[in-house]
């Protein structure tokens, strides 16, 4: 019989995250045979589904709720929940996002599933691949029977190529939300550019060597011509130079862009298992001797200042937009 496999799509400002459709891809990887269901929770968001058809998912539910319009642990577990006991996947798979970190645990204690957390890579359809140590080594978890439950790493497993000629397939999924016991009344959206910083391909990233808030302009020039998110280490944040939804490393977000720029940040340990992992670094310091050259591919010994505007001249000269 063909396997079912469920993938729990999310939207961010009435788009989908890319990770959705990466969790698409993930869920062909583990069996290219398998049905994909997709899922999508939320207020309006019939108008966006078929993206994930266009994607590789075979057929898209939707549930609109005006209480689903924000992520809550109760109202997504109690719909996610219903669907799965209708649906009876095979397999489960979602972003390693703040929703799927809170939500995939509490939907794998009900079934009472295991589940494989924060995968960058999948052998053989059901041996996953995920960093260990704040990212210093990586194990292999092969799921051998049962549920197989999945949170995959933004950027690190392609999504599929869009088909925009494909249509069709989504269907509202009927479930009455009960009342919540989270009332979401307001949120305040606190980022420093349009990109996502955990889903940017470039990321450049500050530290206390930019020595104010007003110098951290220069990397949002640098960052808008590369279409790139800016990020900082905590020790810019704690200077105040930015604000702390900025900060990359153990206590801040995990990030795999394909480049990665950091700037006069010395490359402390907590800093690097924020994004070691990065598939190009890059790394600007006066001193030579900074760790952040350990694990560099590239380095520009020097002074930010000089260095950040020349780079920014430049490739506004190369980068077509
Ligand atoms: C429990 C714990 C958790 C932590 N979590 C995190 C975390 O998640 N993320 C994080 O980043 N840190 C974290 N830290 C803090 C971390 O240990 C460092 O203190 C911090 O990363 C240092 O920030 P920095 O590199 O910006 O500053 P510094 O270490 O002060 O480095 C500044 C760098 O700028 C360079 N520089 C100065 N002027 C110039 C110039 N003009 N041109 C070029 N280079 C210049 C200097 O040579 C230096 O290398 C944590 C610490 C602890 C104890």
């Amino acid at each position: 019989m063909m396997a079912k496999h469920l993938v729990i799509g999310e939207i961010s400002n009435g788009a989908f995250r890319n990770v959705s459709f990466e969790a698409v891809a993930a869920a062909k990887m583990m069996d290219e045979s398998a049905e994909v269901v997709g899922v999508v929770l939320g207020e309006s968001v019939a108008s966006v589904a078929e993206e994930m058809v266009q994607h590789g998912a075979d057929r898209v539910l939707t549930v609109e709720s005006e209480k689903l319009k924000e992520y809550t642990p109760d109202g997504y577990s109690q719909v996610l929940m219903e669907i799965i006991e209708q649906e009876k996947p095979d397999a489960i798979v979602m972003g390693h996002t703040y929703i799927g970190r809170d939500i995939a645990p509490k939907i794998a204690s009900k079934l009472g599933s295991g589940l494989v957390s924060d995968a960058v890579a999948i052998e053989g359809g059901s041996t996953f691949i995920r960093p260990i140590y704040s990212g210093k080594a990586f194990e292999k978890v092969a799921i051998e029977e049962g549920l197989q439950f999945v949170t995959i790493r933004p950027n690190n497993i392609p999504a599929l190529e869009k088909d925009t000629g494909k249509s069709g397939n989504v269907e509202a999924f009927n479930v009455e939300v009960k009342d919540l016991q989270t009332i979401i009344k307001e949120v305040v959206r606190n980022t420093s550019t349009g990109v996502d910083l955990s889903e940017a391909s470039i990321i450049v990233s500050g530290g206390r060597g930019l020595k104010s808030e007003e110098n951290f302009k220069m990397l949002e020039d640098l960052a808008d011509v590369l279409n790139g998110a800016v990020g900082a280490s905590r020790g810019a944040c704690d200077a105040e130079y930015c604000d702390y939804a900025m900060q990359i490393g153990q206590t801040g977000k995990v990030v795999t862009p394909d480049l990665y720029i950091a700037v006069g940040l010395s490359g402390a340990i907590q800093h690097v298992a924020g994004m070691s992992n990065s598939k190009i670094i890059v790394a600007i310091n006066k001193d030579p001797e900074a760790e952040i050259f350990q694990i560099a591919d590239y380095g520009i010994v020097g002074d930010l200042f000089d260095i950040v505007p020349k780079l920014t001249e430049e490739f506004k000269k190369v980068v077509v937009s």
